[in-house]
């Protein structure tokens, strides 16, 4: 583990991230995991379909990445997801390869077809799911599920139980659910799922806890962004001790979608200072080809991943956005693959005039000049609404410097 905030010329977090009262506070595990689940629940984003070579490729570049686990998906949905597990599983690829599986010996047989290491069973707990959806008692779900378990391991396969709407669920049907299992047939580590993204960071270090006393199993934590809090709380729960957090690239999946992949890195080996082997480098690379093969493109501010993340127009600081980039950003635009731009319009100022004449290579003027032609600059990024293009700039500098 790292305990500064700064690290040579690449990122300057805030210190009081490792305060020791603050890290005092947090539960740590020594080791976090990352379970990524693009090919599953990221495919579940309404009207994204990846190809069998797609998921070939996405693994590659997700293994790449340094994430842990891939969930290649969930055999029951198509034939094209048993050929894309079979020959994802067969690349002998670092991360482990898991599938999504229904507590039916069918899925689990899946798995094991498929080549997999692990399976995430799903079950519903949530109480509106399990009533009114299924029709179900907490019995009936554990029930269904031991002998599942069972199978699996038997099977050797790594057995995640998944009874998910977690964070919806009545306290004593969770409680009673667990207790069930484990006197049963204990599974390898145990989700909670925050299914509809609906609960509270503070919410999830209680689940943890909670579940970790119930059950002494290792903790998975998948949550979904409805209320902009996927990541907040999949980080939550690592501080209050979950062993493995669930993620899609560019935080695709149902409705907002689930914790960001990029994000989660980002803010393991950043800000909790995890001393990781992510290719954060690569991250933009994965992004892309993300964006291109779901044709959702990426949003121009969205964390780690914008294009508009290290662009500046407002005037003060503008010299330091490409000189000394750790003044402006947290982190090194380098670090994620992107270059700092420094832009003209409605908030610019001298310094920005300054800055833009140089790296185009136009010189230098007297103050009053520089005056004149950011007053011209102001009022045609006002009137455009939006930045100028560097032929403008040179426009406005070319009228303004006639003799
Ligand atoms: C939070 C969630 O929504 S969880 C999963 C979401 N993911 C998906 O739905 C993936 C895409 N889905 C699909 O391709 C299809 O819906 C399939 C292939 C999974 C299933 O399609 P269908 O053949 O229509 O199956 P259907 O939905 O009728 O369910 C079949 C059986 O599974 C049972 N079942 C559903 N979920 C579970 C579960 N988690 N564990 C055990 N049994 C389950 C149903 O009760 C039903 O049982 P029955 O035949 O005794 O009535
Ligand atoms: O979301 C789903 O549809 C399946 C289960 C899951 O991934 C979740 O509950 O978040």
């Amino acid at each position: 583990m790292r305990e500064t905030h700064l690290e040579d010329g690449k990122w300057w977090v805030s210190p009081y991230n490792f305060e020791p009262s603050v890290r005092e506070s947090l539960n740590l595990p020594e080791k976090v995991e990352i379970h990524d689940a693009t090919l599953r629940d990221g495919e579940q984003t309404p009207g994204v379909v990846f190809s069998v070579d797609d998921k070939i490729e996405i693994a590659t570049k997700l293994d790449e990445l340094g994430v842990d686990r891939i969930e290649a998906g969930m055999p029951a949905v198509s034939p094209d997801d048993v050929t894309a597990i079979k020959e994802i599983s067969k690349l002998g690829l670092k991360s482990k390869i898991f599938t999504f599986a229904r507590a039916m010996k069918t899925d689990i047989d899946l798995a094991i077809e498929c080549g997999a290491d692990g399976v995430v069973i799903e079950v519903p707990i949530g109480y509106p799911k399990l009533v009114t959806q299924f029709g179900w008692t907490w019995r009936d779900v554990a029930e269904k599920t031991a002998p599942i378990i069972k199978y699996a391991k038997d099977n050797g396969l790594h057995a995640l139980f998944f009874p998910y709407d977690t964070t919806r669920a009545r306290k004593d049907d969770l409680t009673n659910l667990c207790n069930y299992i484990m006197d049963h047939t204990a599974p390898d580590s145990i989700g909670i799922v925050d299914t509809m993204g609906c609960a509270t960071p503070e919410a999830i270090k209680h689940m943890v806890r909670w579940v970790n006393d119930m059950t002494g199993l290792p903790i998975e934590i998948h949550t979904h962004n409805d209320f902009g809090m996927g990541v907040a709380t999949e980080l939550a729960a690592v501080t209050a001790g979950a062993n493995c957090v669930h993620s899609c690239a560019n935080g695709l999946g149902e409705r907002t979608g689930n914790a960001a992949l990029e994000e989660l890195m980002m803010g393991l080996h950043l800000l909790y200072g995890y001393d990781t082997n992510y290719k954060l480098d690569k991250i933009p690379e994965l992004a892309e080809m993300i964006a291109q093969k779901s044709n959702i493109p990426i949003a121009r501010n969205k964390p780690v991943l914008g294009h508009g993340n290290f662009i500046r127009e407002s005037g003060i600081g503008i010299n330091y956005v490409m000189n000394d980039p750790l003044v402006m950003f947290a982190t090194h635009p380098s670090l994620t693959g992107k270059l700092g731009e420094v832009v003209l319009g409605k908030k610019s100022g001298k310094a920005s005039i300054i800055y833009k004449m140089g790296e185009m290579g136009l010189g230098e003027l007297d103050d009053d000049t520089i005056g004149a032609i950011l007053a011209e600059v102001k009022a045609a990024g006002i009137a455009k609404r939006d930045v100028l293009t560097n032929d403008e700039f040179a426009n406005i500098v070319a009228a303004m410097t006639k003799k």
